[in-house]
């Protein structure tokens, strides 16, 4: 299996260098050439399997023989050995025809354990294969920096640099990422939003002599093997619903486009997947852009769904190129068209491809703080507030007889106070996070520069520490 760039001006990598790689060298994010297809027995013979062995039988292909067959299995069972849900991602109904798919019963409460339990696993494997060392830099609206923190935490090969916006995380995802003692791992505060941190993350990866210098990777959904992991749920889910006898639509939380384009990616494996419906809050760029047809960056506002307060959703790039029909040339000109003035036009042949599988809705943080209240009182289930923008978009969407799944991407607990005030309950962290709140925090506060972020990481990684 090869990796091809979006922008089509990079090398085609194989999986473990697509992996270490992040961004592609031409700004762009990797794809596999083609997509695997499994027929309707594949997906059939999926039923009754174990989490670990469903996700075994859909990495492999992706993997293309470059990880032994028993360290794969190995890797992808302690993966969710560290998961407190027998079924890795449960399904919880939630209505005659709506389910809630848990993402959250990882050690950090949010989706992003999903892939980043596999990621740390997968790197450190390839990393000591090759005996070589890597520098992570990452930008978070507030969960993937507590998830890799907590994943890569003591790993020998890797320094992590998390980047996340000062001011704008909530305490507890805050403090799942400054109190983690680990010497590897580091919380940077940045004056500014979670763009700018991504923005920084991205100048990194393309300031070329910093990358080599430091042996820069990626964590974010810039990584092809965050999205990977993330298809084996929309298969699971589908098939313990009826797949592939029966399709089954999913309306997900969407802030960077990583989580929706992994169901995509299952779709065109061959699940039958109906509609995949985009939820945001007030920042509903893609809401707004799938009405649209234009791309248009407006301000940040900051919402009780922190995690998905993003302007610039990186993976829509990745929609972009197969919607185009792997056009590269569209894509560049798009990209650049965003770099230069903050927006761009889809061709009318992109979104109508796009269009015939998407639907978008956007939830205000009244209607969130609404549907949490609601469907507390109808059935019972109490959603944290990410969860609820796809709750109401999902309700807003659905159509008679259609199998709805939202994805539930954190638990109510890291969200306490907009929880509290929409619903009267309090939800509080389960046994093993207890004691989060009163731990000591440790993290640099930096203004949003490259230069002083690039300066940071030289000094602080251990590499150049024993230099
Ligand atoms: C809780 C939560 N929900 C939804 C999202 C949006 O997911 P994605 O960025 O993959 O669209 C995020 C951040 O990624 C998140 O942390
Ligand atoms: N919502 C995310 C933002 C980063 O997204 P990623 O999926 O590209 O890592 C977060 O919580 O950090």
């Amino acid at each position: 299996m090869k990796y091809v760039s979006t922008r089509g001006e990079a090398p085609e990598l194989g999986f473990s260098d697509a992996l270490l790689t992040g961004l592609a060298r031409d700004g762009g994010l990797y794809v596999p050439r083609e997509w695997p297809q499994l027929s309707a027995a594949d997906i059939r013979a999926m039923r009754g399997l174990a989490y670990p062995e469903a996700a075994l039988r859909l990495l492999t292909p992706f993997i293309g023989g470059e990880i032994p067959e028993a360290a794969l299995k190995r890797i992808v069972e302690e993966a969710y050995a560290t998961f407190r849900h027998p079924a890795v991602c449960p399904l919880v109904q939630t209505g005659p025809s709506e389910f809630v798919l848990e993402l959250f019963h990882g050690p950090t409460l949010a989706f992003k354990d999903v892939a980043m339990q596999l990621l740390t696993r997968l790197m450190d494997h390839v990393l000591t294969e090759r005996d070589q060392r890597v520098t992570i830099a990452g930008a978070t609206s507030g969960d993937t920096g507590g998830a890799a923190i907590h994943a890569f935490a003591g790993m020998e090969r890797a320094d992590v640099f998390i980047l996340f916006p000062h001011g704008r995380v909530s305490p507890v995802q805050q403090r799942q990422m400054t109190t983690c003692r680990a010497p590897n791992v580091h919380a940077i505060a940045i004056e500014g939003n979670f763009d700018d941190c991504q923005a920084l993350v991205k100048a990194m990866f393309n300031d070329h002599a910093f990358r080599d210098r430091v042996g820069l990777a990626g964590v974010n959904s810039i990584n092809w093997a965050r999205i990977l992991a993330q298809i084996v749920y929309y298969f699971t889910a589908a098939v313990s619903l009826g797949a592939p006898d029966r399709p089954v639509s999913f309306t997900v939380p969407t802030g960077n486009f990583g989580d929706i384009f992994a169901g995509y990616a299952a779709r065109r494996m061959g699940l039958p997947v109906e509609r995949l419906i985009i939820a945001t809050n007030e920042n509903d760029i893609l809401a707004r852009t799938l009405a649209t047809g234009e791309y248009a960056m407006r301000p940040v506002v900051a919402t009780t769904s922190p995690s998905m307060d993003i302007q610039v959703s990186s993976n829509f790039e990745r929609l972009l190129f197969e919607a185009s029909g792997r056009n590269a040339d569209e894509v560049r000109a798009s990209m650049e068209s965003l770099r230069q003035s903050g927006r761009f036009t889809l061709s009318a042949d992109t979104l109508s491809e796009i269009r015939s599988v998407f639907g978008a809705e956007r939830a205000s943080v009244a209607e969130t703080a609404e549907t949490i209240r609601d469907t507390l009182a109808a059935s019972g289930y109490l959603a944290d507030p990410h969860t609820a923008t796809a709750l109401k978009a999902a309700r807003a969407e659905a159509r008679p007889g259609e199998v709805m799944v939202v994805l539930a991407t954190a638990h109510p607990a890291k969200f306490p106070e907009a929880v509290e005030e929409a619903s009267g309950v309090r939800p509080s962290l389960p046994p093993w996070l207890e004691g989060l709140m009163e731990e000591d925090e440790e993290f640099a506060v930096l203004s949003s520069d490259l230069k002083m972020v690039e300066d940071h990481i030289s000094r602080h990684g251990r590499a150049a520490l024993r230099e």
